[in-house]
């Protein structure tokens, strides 16, 4: 059988430790790697080890993709996502919280049903994506979200208003609103409150709060539901990726899984 060529957009953090991991998986070819104009070189330098075979450019090619994995950023659902989607080409997307602009997930729909492809949203970082959506069946309640990281995750965002991140002796509540505002104040940070609340009780009635915390030194999530199926309370204790700070390793895995579910005959 032919081998599934992959484009993945983005080969920052999560986009490099992806191509580590799928190196070697059978019946994959990572077809093209795309980045905006100034990554090209780096990305090139990344292909060279880790995906020799690939196309380096700042598009998808518009032939000879089967599938996109999108870890780039919100801006890449517009310029990249939608386009492929259109011809036909199904899409992973880490950067859910770009659906909190009003608009897009319609648009995504949109692009999917003119294609006849699928756009696929990973749980990324946060886990108990399945309860969540299952319970929103039997009639959810009250679904609240606290992301909890390291000061120096929150650098280059508005919690550095006001305030010096690097001073921080105690836990600092940075944020609370819904999850639509939290995904779009913090694009790089709250992906998995648009996550949560695009499974549950949608991006304007989920509750979030965001904590800088000098002291843990993991990206900590919570989730509290409650509803007709009952209650849970959900804690992860996430490992940052050494190249970004303000993203967890399972995001990555959670990519690399989304990627082998095309590929595997049985996927759990
Ligand atoms: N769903 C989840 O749990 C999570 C989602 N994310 C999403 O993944 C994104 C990437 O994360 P990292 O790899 O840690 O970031 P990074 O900053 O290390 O890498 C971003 C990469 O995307 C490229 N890029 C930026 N804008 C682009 C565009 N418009 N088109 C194509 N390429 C573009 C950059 O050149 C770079 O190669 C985040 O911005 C966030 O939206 C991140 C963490 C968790
Ligand atoms: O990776 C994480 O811990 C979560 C994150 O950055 C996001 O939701 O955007």
């Amino acid at each position: 059988m032919a081998a599934l060529k992959l484009a993945l957009i983005g080969c920052g953090a999560i986009g490099t430790a992806v191509l580590e991991l799928l190196r070697a998986d059978a019946g994959l070819q990572v077809a093209a790697i795309v980045v905006p104009g100034p990554s090209l070189a780096g990305a090139r330098a990344v292909a060279a080890q880790l995906a020799p075979g690939a196309v380096v450019a700042e598009a998808v090619p518009e032939a000879g993709i089967d599938l996109v994995l999108e870890a780039a950023g919100h801006a890449a659902i517009e310029a990249h996502v939608l386009p492929a989607l259109r011809r036909g080409v199904r899409c992973i997307v880490a950067s859910v919280g770009a659906l909190s602009a009003p608009g897009l997930p319609e648009a995504l729909e949109q692009a999917a049903r003119e294609g006849g492809a699928q756009v696929q949203l990973i749980a990324g970082a946060i886990g108990a994506i399945d309860a969540l959506a299952a319970a929103r069946i039997g009639g959810l309640e009250q679904v609240r979200y606290t992301g909890r990281k390291p000061p120096r995750a929150w650098q280059g965002t508005p919690a550095e208003e006001g305030r010096e991140l690097a001073a921080l002796t105690e836990p600092t509540v940075i944020f609370e609103g819904s999850a639509r505002q939290a995904a779009q104040l913090y694009p790089k940070n709250a992906n998995v409150a648009a996550t949560v609340s695009l499974a549950g009780l949608g991006l304007d009635r989920t509750t979030v709060r965001l904590i800088a915390d000098p002291g843990v030194s993991e990206n900590v999530h919570q989730v509290e539901a409650e509803g007709a199926f009952g209650r849970f309370e959900l804690t992860m204790r996430n490992q940052p990726l050494a190249a970004n700070p303000k993203t967890s390793a399972l995001t990555v895995y959670s990519a690399v899984r989304a990627v082998r579910q095309h590929l595997l005959p049985l996927s759990v």
